[in-house]
């Protein structure tokens, strides 16, 4: 089999340095797949991507064929099969995402051009720099020749970071947890839905039975842990979204386990009453290399508010975005 082509943009920042050494020994794809690593980054960061290169080869990992950094994206994203698009401005202190759109508008564009222009017919798309959600939507707009549903963006670290919350509340192992769905933006009004999870077979919910520490507790915790984590580190997670861009890849390619489901921010198709095109975060099982929304849960009032709150935020951010001309 051909290696697989993954290209990572903003190669040379923090999730990059987390991200590219997992790729490059398996993690992304499983142990039997040789990838060819594209590496894009602006003009002035070129030089640090060459030393994390250096590095890569003195790891002399047997997955990895081949090397290749740029910071012309044509060259990054000809016969893509995975795109991360990782590389954008990071939020500072204080600063909300909103504030980010019209700063990272302009790298989405160019390079949904590109992928437009050369990518490989399977091609697989990850938006992991924020906005995501609208950042995945501006990429998108201008790549009309690639199916839609290809591009995605990351709810994962949310879900991730919710399953462990939940698992340290109920003293239990976050194998035990199961059928979290993360709804809405990867914002601080993204809502983790605890009323269709199972722990240890048996409803989250019920299990926690505590609506307080739910909604004052839980949700604010899942929501702003990338605040929090900013707050305390003084730069935003790495190494926790390296991995959650890892785990959506994985499985979105190798699709999810029996029994459980993920969340993934994707267009949406008008499931759960979500606007169609807003790439919002759902439910979702993935199979034979593709994903589909799970259908038919029970959105009960608590939850409906908390998502129709957080999709009414992504048509925001896309109106804005629109408004600036970037779709
Ligand atoms: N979705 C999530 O769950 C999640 C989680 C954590 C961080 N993030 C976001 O991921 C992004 C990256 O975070 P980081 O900590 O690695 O930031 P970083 O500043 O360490 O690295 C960003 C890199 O992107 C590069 N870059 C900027 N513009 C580029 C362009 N046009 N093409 C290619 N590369 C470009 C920069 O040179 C830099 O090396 C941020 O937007 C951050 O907010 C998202
Ligand atoms: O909030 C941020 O900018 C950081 C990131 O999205 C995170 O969730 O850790």
């Amino acid at each position: 089999m051909a290696p697989v082509n993954v290209t990572v943009t903003g190669a040379a920042g923090q999730i990059g340095y987390a991200l590219l050494f997992r790729i490059a020994s398996g993690h992304l794809l499983g142990p039997d797949t040789q990838v060819n690593l594209r590496l894009l980054e602006i003009p002035q960061a070129v030089k640090a991507a060459e030393g994390t290169a250096m590095e890569l080869d003195d790891c002399a990992f047997p997955l990895l064929s081949g090397i290749e950094i740029t910071d012309d994206a044509k060259k990054a994203f000809d016969g893509v099969n995975v795109a991360l698009l990782v590389g954008a401005r990071p939020r500072a202190k204080g600063m909300e995402r909103g504030d980010l759109l019209e700063a990272n508008g302009g790298i989405f564009k160019p390079q949904g051009e590109a992928i437009n222009a050369g990518a490989a017919d399977d091609v697989r798309v990850l938006v992991v720099g924020n906005p995501a959600n609208t950042n995945a939507l501006i990429a998108q707009a201008h790549a009309p020749d690639v199916p839609r549903e290809r591009f995605t963006a990351m709810t994962r670290l949310d879900h991730n970071r919710a399953i462990s919350q939940l698992a340290a509340k109920l003293s239990v192992p976050v194998t035990e947890i199961k059928k979290l769905t993360i709804w809405g933006n990867h914002s601080a009004t993204q809502y983790p839905d605890l009323f269709n999870a199972e722990v240890g077979g048996r409803n989250a919910a019920e299990a926690v039975n505590d609506e307080a520490w739910l909604a004052d507790t839980f949700i604010p915790t899942v929501a702003k842990r990338g605040a929090a984590i900013i707050e305390a580190r003084g730069a935003s997670s790495a190494a926790s979204a390296a991995n959650a861009a890892l785990n959506h890849i994985h499985d979105w390619v190798n699709g999810t386990p029996e029994g459980d489901w993920t969340s993934m921010a994707i267009p949406s198709d008008g499931s759960y009453g979500v606007p169609e095109g807003l790439i919002s975060s759902f439910p979702v099982v993935c199979k034979d290399g593709k994903y589909e929304i799970v259908q038919g849960l029970e959105i009960n009032e608590f939850s409906r508010a908390r998502i129709d709150a957080s999709v009414a935020e992504l048509a925001e951010e896309r109106d804005a975005v629109k408004g600036l001309g970037l779709i």
